[in-house]
């Protein structure tokens, strides 16, 4: 698996997530679906965030675009952009930045698109704030699709969303995207509907125009793989926290929280003998209404010993340069 240079520690963040906590108010409890995460996304360049079902991935993601649901909470902490506190910014403060500084794809295009009005009319809404004539604008269109390699551009301005496919509708959500020349992009699970091939595709095509546009990606997935491709740093999530987190090489080539070992260890690209069932990590998340008190893993960890109960591990420096929430990386440990 290729991975790509890591962003340098010196490096100024396009975004500094600082001790975000959200909770969901729900009948039967209050979910902590995101605690204390700490992380920067650097200016340029494309961060992974994996981990399991329900460990907070999307969460963090609709927390980066003012799209929480409206029982969400952040109970904590800010995300810095610039002179912006995202984690507080108001209804007009969004209206700003969601669009012109942050853009998201999502996972089923058919959530972002229209289903009752033309792509093209929806590029043209998208492009309101830019004083161009409409002719302008359509080229503009135009030249977005072309962008994101869809054939016969032109002709596509005409088409309802239902009249193009799955693989071409995510290109289109791509083009709009882009469109508004944000900072920062996020994708959550953007290639999940689509096949193998298709996948590949649109990552490959995600990597080109990250590149071409300079801007930021989060990028949020269950595919390790995907990640690998396309990801210069990765965020490992479990039970709403960050366990793992440093460049894409250092957590493949080098995984040092036990989760991501058991994640790479169950990434079917990874497994070599053919087996009929794919692995699991035995056990299930932590009931996010009580979290546990110290390690949230260790009720699944193989390394688990009294201290994992004891006391919540923080984010100690790993051997490959990552930080890692393991008392296994404690280099007293090392010590003692
Ligand atoms: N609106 C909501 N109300 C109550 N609980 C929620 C809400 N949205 C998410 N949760 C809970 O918050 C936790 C984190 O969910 P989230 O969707 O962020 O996880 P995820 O890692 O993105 O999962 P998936 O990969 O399945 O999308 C889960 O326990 C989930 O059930």
């Amino acid at each position: 698996m290729a991975t790509h240079a890591t962003a340098t520690a010196t490096e100024e963040p396009l975004v500094a997530v600082e001790g975000l906590s959200v909770d969901f108010d729900t009948p039967r409890g209050t979910i902590q679906a995101l605690r204390d995460i700490d992380l920067t996304v650097p200016k340029g360049k494309v961060l992974g965030i994996v981990g399991e079902s329900g460990c907070g991935k999307s969460t963090l993601a609709y927390s980066l675009i003012g799209l929480l649901a409206e029982n969400a909470r952040v109970a904590g902490g800010a995300i810095r952009m610039g002179e912006h506190d995202l984690a507080r910014l108001g209804a007009a403060g969004w209206r700003d930045l969601r669009g012109t500084r942050v853009a998201m794809i999502f996972q089923d295009p058919m959530t972002a698109l229209n289903p009752v009005t033309t792509i093209g009319q929806q590029m043209l809404d998208i492009q309101y704030r830019d004083r161009i004539s409409r002719s302008e604008k359509r080229a503009r269109a135009v030249e977005f699709l072309e962008q994101v390699q869809i054939p016969d551009a032109a002709s596509k301005l005409d088409a309802y969303p239902h009249q193009l496919s799955g693989g071409m509708r995510q290109r289109v959500c791509i083009a709009m995207a882009l469109l508004t020349q944000p900072d920062l992009l996020i994708a959550d699970e953007p290639t999940t509907a689509l096949d193998a091939t298709l996948e590949m595709q649109i990552v490959a095509l995600l990597r080109e125009l990250q590149q071409k546009f300079g801007c930021s990606v989060v990028f949020v997935s269950h595919h390790l793989g995907t990640v690998a491709e396309l990801c210069d740093d990765v965020a490992v999530m479990y039970a709403g926290e960050v366990v793992e987190r440093g460049s894409a090489r250092s957590l493949f080539h080098d995984p040092q929280h036990p989760y991501t070992q058991a994640l790479l260890d169950c990434d079917p690209a990874r497994i070599k003998i053919a087996t009929r069932t794919l692995p699991t990590i035995p056990g299930t998340l932590p009931d996010l209404r009580q979290p546990p008190r110290g390690c949230a893993f260790r009720a699944r960890c193989p390394h688990a010993w009294g201290r994992c109960e004891r006391e919540h591990p923080p984010l100690y420096p790993g051997a490959a340069g990552q930080r890692v929430r393991c008392h296994l990386s404690d280099p007293a440990e090392d010590a003692a």
